[in-house]
């Protein structure tokens, strides 16, 4: 396939091994670093699919692009699920296709499930309180990460008592505490953790590096293209 890049740092970067590493032809590369070449170059004449890892402030306006271009697009940047509603009207607009994830490790989707798993069983007993925990590279720009957000959601679920998640302890029993910490160059990691009076219980994903993200990014773009509508890993994985 023809992949179309969008953000070249570090995970632009780690896509690019994984894809090459799969066979693929990089179509080109949109970055600031590389003002000559433009997103608008592009459509279904010269790449199959885009894959667009950028800036909170910079996602929004390239998933249009893409879906105005014809180009199915691979999203996983964070921190714009604000306009999410308009992405998934726009590629219903345009019969386009649209994949996103918050996390694009498969590790991390079997954690997503086991969360809810655990949330549900955890809620049924009780008597355990509960918390996110991401900790993260000092360079990342949003805070609680993507990946923090969907677990919270996981668990707000299956524990209608909790109404809102808080980037900080919980002020009130309504409140599911999401803790950010920002430490040196960690690639990723999340815990939640129950709490009792006697016991602790934990369910931990460590990311050790970027290749599992980048992996299942150009998973999701070999298996976008043909495709209408908006996806996301659940269905990509089955799960
Ligand atoms: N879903 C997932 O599995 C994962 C998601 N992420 C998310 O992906 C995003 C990128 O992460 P990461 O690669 O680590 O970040 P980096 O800062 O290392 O790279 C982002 C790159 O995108 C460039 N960029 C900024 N604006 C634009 C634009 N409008 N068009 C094209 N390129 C642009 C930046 O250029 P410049 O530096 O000049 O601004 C930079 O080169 C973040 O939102 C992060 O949270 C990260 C890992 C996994
Ligand atoms: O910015 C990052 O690095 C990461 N961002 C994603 C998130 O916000 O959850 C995924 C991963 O944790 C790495």
């Amino acid at each position: 396939m023809n992949i179309l890049l969008i953000g070249y740092g570090k995970m632009g970067r780690a896509i690019e091994a994984q894809a090459l590493s799969r066979g693929h032809q990089i179509a080109g590369i949109i970055d600031p670093s590389r003002p000559e070449v433009q997103l608008g170059q592009f459509g279904p004449h010269n790449a199959d699919v885009a894959i667009e890892f950028t800036h909170p402030d910079a996602a929004f306006a390239n998933v249009q692009a893409c879906l105005r271009q014809g180009l199915p697009v691979v999203c996983g940047s964070t921190g714009w699920l604000h306009h999410f509603p308009e992405a998934k009207a726009l590629a219903q607009e345009k019969s386009g296709a649209l994949f996103y994830a918050s996390n694009y490790s498969v590790g991390v989707n079997l954690f997503f499930h086991f969360n809810e798993y655990v949330a549900a069983k955890m809620h049924q007993f009780g008597g355990y309180d509960v918390q996110v925990r991401e900790i993260h590279h000092v360079h990342k720009v949003d805070q609680p990460s993507g990946t923090a957000l969907t677990v919270a959601e996981g668990i707000m679920r299956h524990y209608p008592e909790k109404k809102k998640w808080r980037n900080d302890t919980a002020e009130s029993a309504e409140e599911l505490a999401i803790i950010s910490e920002r430490l040196a160059e960690t690639v990723g990691t999340h815990v939640v953790t129950y709490t009792s009076p006697v016991d602790v219980l934990e369910l931990k994903h460590e990311a050790l590096s970027r290749e599992g993200f980048a992996h299942g990014a150009v998973l999701a773009a070999e298996w976008l293209p043909g495709k209408q509508g908006v996806f996301g890993m659940k269905d990509l994985l089955g799960l």
